[in-house]
């Protein structure tokens, strides 16, 4: 075989390996691509929003589409987003953002990171946005927090109306014992801590058993509903009111000495007497009794204030009904 004929064979087989190299690098751009466009689709379909953030440049390195949908605004340039981001954070929640974006280089991760912002068409939303941390480069300073946002307004407003409802008296829509109790206590708290007064008031209704057996069941409820509607437009603002039992009602006034409550008892009195109700072709009216106490320097808890209103309030009853004791 001659030199020309042996060179242009190792020609021949070096094209050919050549060849099935570019092939194969054709292929596997070819499944990037088809990876990529998948991990597209996927992040635009998700109701979620992954972004990227370098910390040591102080620049924002990757948002997903999800941006545009949950923040209604368009992305923008890259380098401008976390400006962006913070603007559309609620102005109370924006110290908050920053701090925690701080604290996950500590920490590594932040799973419960929640705040409210203002979308492009000025809508409030709630965020569930937490971020992660990698290790630091060999260097031991870049730093990139990559984020998970998610839009959870609505799971918010279950909760808090959940929480709403847990808090209220299904029959007058006042609060309910537990969170009167624990209203009241915080209040108690915050008497004790400034030296401030605050009085204690409990309000039953007299007779209410025959209500219930002249007119019905009916007629009791209307009774409880339109006496704790009274109650509260009597009420200044600050007080706390809440149906504690059955036809038991109780007040709590904040900053209040027991001579500054007794004319809010007695309107309370004047106004509940008002009510009339239509039963069995007749008005029907209605009395309570009231035991009203102040806080006093040996009561050692809210049970110690309102084991002696109850006591007032008995006394009220034994003395004949319809009237206010102080004790
Ligand atoms: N309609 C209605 N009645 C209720 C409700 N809760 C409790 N009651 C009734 O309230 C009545 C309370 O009766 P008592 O404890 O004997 O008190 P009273 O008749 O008001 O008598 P005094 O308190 O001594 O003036 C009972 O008949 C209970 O059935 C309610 O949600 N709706």
């Amino acid at each position: 075989m001659s030199r020309e004929e042996v060179g242009s064979g190792q020609l021949a087989v070096r094209l050919g390996e050549e060849g099935a190299a570019l092939r194969q690098a054709q292929a596997g751009l070819r499944r990037l691509q088809a990876r990529e466009q998948l991990f597209g689709r996927l992040l635009a379909s998700v109701n979620a929003l992954l972004w990227a953030y370098d910390w040591q440049t102080r620049q924002m390195l990757y948002l997903s589409p999800g941006y545009e949908r949950i923040f209604g605004r368009p992305a923008g340039a890259l380098p401008d987003a976390l400006a962006d981001w913070l603007a559309c954070v609620h102005p109370d929640d924006r110290d908050y953002v920053l701090g925690s974006l701080g604290e996950v280089l500590d920490k590594g991760a932040i799973e419960r990171r929640e705040y409210r912002i203002v979308r492009g068409d000025g809508q409030l939303r709630w965020l569930s946005d937490k971020c992660y941390c990698g290790d630091p480069d060999e260097d031991g300073r870049a730093r990139i927090i990559v984020g998970l946002a998610e839009d959870i307004t609505e799971r918010r407003q279950l909760e808090s109306e959940l929480q709403r409802l847990a808090s209220i008296d299904g029959l007058t829509h006042s609060s309910n014992r537990r969170h009167f109790f624990e209203c009241a206590q915080r209040e108690l708290q915050l008497a004790r801590q400034y030296g401030t007064p605050l009085a204690f008031l409990l309000l039953d209704i007299d007779n209410f058993k025959r209500i219930n057996d002249t007119h019905g069941h009916q007629v009791g409820d209307q009774v409880l509903q339109r006496l704790a509607d009274c109650c509260v437009t009597t009420l200044r603002g600050g007080d706390l009111f809440g149906r504690i039992g059955g036809e038991e009602f109780a007040a709590l006034f904040p900053r209040c000495r027991l001579e500054q409550a007794l004319p809010i008892a007695e309107r309370l009195q004047r106004s509940i007497g008002a009510l009339g109700f239509a039963a069995g072709g007749e008005t029907l009216r209605i009395t309570v009794s009231q035991g009203l106490v102040g806080l006093e320097p040996d009561d050692a808890d809210l049970g110690a204030l309102y084991a002696r209103a109850d006591a007032a309030m008995y006394q009220a009853k034994r003395q004949g009904r319809n009237r206010i004791v102080r004790l």
